[in-house]
């Protein structure tokens, strides 16, 4: 199977079309919709221990599997309650169909609901929401978040836009677990959709994965199945040079930053690291840095002298470099080399009173790793969301760009395009994105292609950050590479023995 199959993510309009191609192959809706229901009754029953549940059910698909899996939780013995928005006779098709099925009885839709429940199933709305929740439903809405009850949602909280991640009005459910179908739709990984769906299980619910070949999908959701066949491990027969070499440009008061992101190009497994240091400050880095080599830059020596060093195959700038015209002219001699190179934080702001002059730069490999202000700054004001602005960036400056967050979105500029989401809150800390910085060079020396060591190292850090959890600084993410390197090694290892 295609790799990027198997972690698609597919917006609710191309979820749609999976679901055609699926009964046009031959399975029923019928039974898309029950194995849906079920797959809901054995979450909130793994979930939650036996007590009186209340099923929210909308007047569409949505509600359809609500009553599901209303119908499925009373089979097996829990008290349930069931109330439906709007009419019973109103209600379509499979919806119709399960609902009469429901042996319980229907309730009245109101608040009065919740009284004495111990969860709440949302089968309000899903893929199909397209406007503002109003009337009874939003009232319902606010009261759910009011009562604090846990909450299962089914395919995506009620409230939230399953294509962006983004609300489609102003209130929303807010789920302890989503149960969503066949694959998660971008709106669970995109903040704030990712913080409100709670944990996110993808049922299977008999949809091939060869649908996708004729559907296509919208993006990945960032894992090592996409990367990992290429990921660069060292070979026996190799030595340091095989393994590149990362020039990482120093700044002259923000010592730390370049020396972060050099540890982290290292215990990523770069041959040999280079910190060109600005000469005033070279004894700062060199007392500081061992197995990393210091070189001395003086004003007169340009980046370009240093450079004529051709195993240099991997250059950082940016990382505490000052948003000066020294950071902006080491920017264009790194990338008059057309070597891989990651411009990060100074480098991207130094070009903002002319991004143009940046984008004409670009001619050969090249990662940006902006975070949203400085993004904005090279790019301005780019509407739509997370996924297109990294698209259209990536589109416009000619390289592989990496909007950081909870949900990081790196973007190249052939369209593919991942969204990463396993970055602990813990992650958000002073000089983690330097890390990041020499994560990615460190692959790309390794000969790992823009957007492959780009995802990687994304995944590596957020891996890296909850390994340690609470208490994390910079300085513990290059030393925690190598346990997270270790297990994806055993991982893949043991893919390959299968
Ligand atoms: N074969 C399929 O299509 C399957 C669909 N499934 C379920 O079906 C859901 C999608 O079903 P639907 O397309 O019926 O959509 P929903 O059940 O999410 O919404 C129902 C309808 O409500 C209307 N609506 C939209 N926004 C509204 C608002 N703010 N206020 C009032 N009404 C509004 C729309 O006409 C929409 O079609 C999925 O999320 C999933 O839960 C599952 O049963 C699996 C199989
Ligand atoms: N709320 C969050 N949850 C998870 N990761 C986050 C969050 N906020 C920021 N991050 C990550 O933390 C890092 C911060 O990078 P950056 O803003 O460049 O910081 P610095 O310049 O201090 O190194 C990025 O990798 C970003 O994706
Ligand atoms: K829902």
């Amino acid at each position: 199977m295609n790799h990027m199959y198997e972690t698609a993510l597919l917006a609710p309009a191309r979820m749609a079309k999976a679901d055609a191609a699926a009964i046009k192959a031959g399975i029923s809706s019928l039974e898309l919709m029950r194995a849906a229901g079920l797959a809901v009754a054995q979450a909130v029953s793994r979930h939650w221990p036996r007590g009186a549940v209340v099923v929210l059910c909308g007047p569409g698909n949505n509600g359809g599997d609500g009553f599901v899996a209303a119908e499925q939780l009373r089979q097996w013995g829990w008290p349930v309650r069931l109330g439906l928005l709007g009419e019973r006779s109103a209600l379509k098709g499979d919806a119709a169909h399960y609902a009469k099925r429901f042996q319980g009885r229907i309730e009245a839709f109101g608040p009065q609901l919740l009284k004495d429940a111990t969860v709440v199933v949302d089968a309000l709305f899903g893929a199909g929401l397209s406007k503002a929740l109003e009337g009874p439903a939003r009232e319902m809405v606010q009261a759910v978040r009011d009562s604090r009850l846990p909450v299962c949602a089914v395919d995506v909280p009620t409230g939230l836009d399953g294509a962006t991640g983004q609300a489609l009005g102003d209130t929303y459910i807010r789920a302890d677990h989503t149960v969503t179908f066949f694959r998660k739709k971008p709106g669970h990984v995109l903040m704030p959709g990712r913080a409100w769906c709670g944990a996110v299980e993808v049922a299977d619910i008999g949809i091939a994965a060869s649908v996708l070949g004729d559907v296509g999908l919208d993006a990945c959701e960032n894992a090592p199945v996409l990367w990992s066949d290429v990921y660069p491990w060292p070979q026996l027969d190799g030595h340091k040079y095989h393994r590149g070499h990362v020039l990482v440009v120093g700044g002259e008061s923000m010592t730390g930053a370049a020396r972060l992101s050099a540890m982290a190009a290292a215990r990523v497994g770069a041959g040999l690291v280079t910190v060109a240091a600005p000469e005033p400050v070279w004894p700062i880095y060199a007392a500081a840095l061992t197995s990393v080599m210091v070189h001395s830059l003086s004003d007169a020596e340009g980046l370009d002298t240093l450079l004529a060093d051709t195993r240099m195959n991997a250059i950082v700038v940016g990382p505490g470099a000052g948003a000066s015209e020294a950071t902006r002219q080491h920017v264009l001699a790194a990338l008059a080399t057309r070597r891989a190179t990651v411009l990060d934080a100074d480098a991207i702001t130094a070009f903002a009173p002319e991004p143009a002059s940046l984008f004409r730069a670009i001619r050969g490999p090249c990662i940006l790793t902006p975070h949203e202000g400085e993004f904005a700054r090279l790019f301005g004001q780019v509407p739509g969301d997370k996924l297109w602005r990294a698209r259209q960036a990536a589109s416009i400056s000619g390289a592989v760009v990496v909007i950081k967050g909870a949900d990081t979105v790196v973007a190249a500029p052939d369209g593919r395009a991942v969204i990463n989401s396993n970055a602990p809150a813990w992650l958000a800390t002073g000089g983690s994105g330097d890390v990041l910085s020499g994560l990615i060079a460190g692959l790309l020396a390794q000969g790992m292609a823009p957007f492959d060591a780009t995802s990687a190292a994304v995944w590596l850090h957020g891996e890296a950050a909850q390994a340690f959890g609470p208490g994390l600084i910079a300085e513990d993410l290059p030393t925690l590479i190598p346990s997270v390197l270790r297990a994806l090694y055993e991982s893949v290892c043991q893919i390959r023995a299968l």
